[in-house]
């Protein structure tokens, strides 16, 4: 047959007529909105790209109430009993298609898999690898870190350079992650830069999938042409995936030589065991349950989403802290009276930090102020529907709440909620206590909750008393005023751009 101009205009017509019906008829039509996004998720594609949506969100809301629509299918939920509906334990919401851009094609991970029965099942052979109790074994690892990033501030302090924080935070963050991973430093403590590009490739990653998550079937495509246009390393996820094999390629071939010299008893060497030695002991032990798919996948993860999700909230709680000194001198008083009475050491233990009330109510308020994911954690409705706020939501609506929107409900946090106030959490109201538990999700809810939380809650209670201690941090006089804010830009993660301080030593040696 041959294919006429008329055919062409009858086929665009057919597809403006589709577009234009589709809204009329959707059951959710009454739901408010952005007027373009009733007929096109360009609306929000254009949203994400300006990499402001956790503001934006926040503004639908206020604007159109606790239901809104943000794309044809999409609705942003903000009411009191949805968190526990969505997310709770046990409900059979599967992540939307937004996800499946984060997984390379044709392949799984924990973090993207729409499937509900099989991500609980990968994460039953994870859980106890990522849990707390294994994790305070990772605790001299977090040491090494922590003094390696103390050197360094103490050599900017005499530089009396400013620097960006949140990049020395994020060379932390990596060289932890290297560390509990692999079971050595990426070297970015070392050297203070991106090495190996990973910063690049992952900057790119997240571009990547927070906008091309809109077009899902697109994806195979994309990555492939992404890839081959990159080179022989790959781009963004795959170049992560590349460094990743080389990284466990090395590991085996080390572990090989270790396994020779105890053969031979020529080693006496002590070894924490990072986490891909437990992970190739698995897959000796089961390799069909225990598949080296699952070796790479949480390797992959480990660097994807363990380095700018702890850089984000490091930076948020020394930020906060800066722009509150009130706060500061409270946290710096704890600080004192816990050493003064010899139960803080040198390099604070994970336990120590525990019985510090003010420095774990600024955890939790700089982690409510700025959750480092900023996008709606997209869910779809299962089989039989579901009724919200008084709404009936049919089978494959995509809904979803967005952390900064549940954060900063005054509903949930009180009138305050925009401000910086860690002795919210301090209150002895038990009831006021468990709502604003049950609103904070920084880490996300449910089945779903972040598998890394305790890796990074290590990371962070053992730092932040020890800098805070050791160094003053200043920001620009600029930066410093009240109404002053600073920049971010939102791919998934709210990263801040210009976190910029003068850091000065305090007197006591790192
Ligand atoms: C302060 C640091 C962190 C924050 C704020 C954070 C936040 C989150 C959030 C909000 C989710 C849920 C996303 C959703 O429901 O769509 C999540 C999931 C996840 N996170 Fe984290 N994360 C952090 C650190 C880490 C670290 C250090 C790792 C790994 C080393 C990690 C690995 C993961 C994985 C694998 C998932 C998917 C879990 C699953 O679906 O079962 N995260 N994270």
């Amino acid at each position: 047959m041959v294919i006429s101009p008329h055919h062409v205009l009858a086929a665009l017509v057919l597809v403006v007529v589709v577009v234009l019906l589709k809204p009329i008829v959707n059951p959710l039509r009454h739901v408010r909105g952005p007027w373009l996004a009733r007929f096109s998720d360009v609306w929000y594609l254009r949203q994400l790209s300006r990499g402001s949506f956790e503001q934006e969100n926040q503004k639908l809301h206020q604007t159109y109430g606790p239901i809104v629509r943000y794309g044809p299918n999409r609705y942003s939920i903000c009411e009191p009993s949805a968190a526990k509906t969505i997310y709770g334990h046990g409900t059979q919401f599967a992540k939307s298609t937004w996800y499946s851009s984060w997984a390379t094609p044709g392949s799984w991970s924990l973090f993207p898999d729409q499937d509900i029965k099989r991500h609980a099942h990968g994460r039953s052979l994870f859980q106890s690898t990522y849990s707390m109790t294994a994790l305070v074994s990772y605790e001299p690892f977090v040491d090494e870190c922590g003094t390696l990033f103390c050197q360094r501030l103490q050599e900017v302090a005499e530089r009396g350079e400013p620097v960006d924080m949140r990049h020395w935070f994020q060379c932390y963050a990596f060289d932890v992650i290297g560390l509990i991973t692999f079971g050595n430093r990426f070297g970015f403590l070392d050297r203070g830069e991106d090495v190996g590009s990973l910063i690049q490739a992952l900057d790119g990653h997240l571009y990547y999938a927070t906008l091309v998550g809109l077009l899902p079937s697109l994806h195979p495509l994309l990555y492939k042409i992404r890839n081959l246009w990159a080179g022989s390393k790959g781009s963004g996820r795959g170049y992560l995936l590349n460094f990743t094999l080389e990284q466990i390629a090395h590991h085996r071939a080390g572990a090989d030589a270790m396994l020779e010299k105890e053969a031979t008893g020529d080693t006496d060497e002590a070894r924490t065991e990072p986490f891909l030695s437990k992970f190739l002991a698995k897959h000796a032990e089961n390799p069909e349950k225990f598949s080296h798919q699952h070796i790479v996948a949480s390797c992959v993860s480990n660097i994807v989403a363990g380095s700018d999700t702890t850089a984000i909230s490091l930076s948020a709680i020394l930020y906060y802290l800066l722009k509150n000194p009130t706060c500061l001198q409270s946290l710096r008083a704890e600080i004192d009276e816990f050493q003064s009475r010899g139960q803080l050491s040198n390099y604070p233990s994970f336990k120590e930090t525990q019985q510090m009330t003010y420095l774990q109510a600024t955890i939790k308020e700089a982690l409510r102020m700025h959750p480092a994911t900023g996008l709606p954690l997209e869910r779809v409705v299962p089989r039989d529907g579901i009724e919200i706020a008084g709404r009936h939501f049919p089978k494959g609506a995509i809904v979803g709440i967005n952390t900064w929107v549940e954060h900063r409900n005054p509903a949930y946090f009180g009138q305050d909620a925009d401000q910086f106030r860690p002795e919210r959490w301090l209150t002895k109201d038990t009831e006021e206590l468990s709502r604003m538990n049950q609103h904070w999700m920084p880490f996300g809810l449910g089945s779903r909750t972040c598998i890394g939380r305790h890796i990074s809650m290590l990371e962070i209670t053992k730092v932040i008393p020890r800098i805070v201690r050791d160094f003053d941090f200043e920001l620009s006089p600029s930066a410093a005023r009240q109404e002053a804010t600073w920049s971010t830009q939102n791919l998934w993660f709210v990263k801040p751009t210009d976190f910029i301080v003068r850091v000065k030593a305090r007197g006591k040696a790192p």
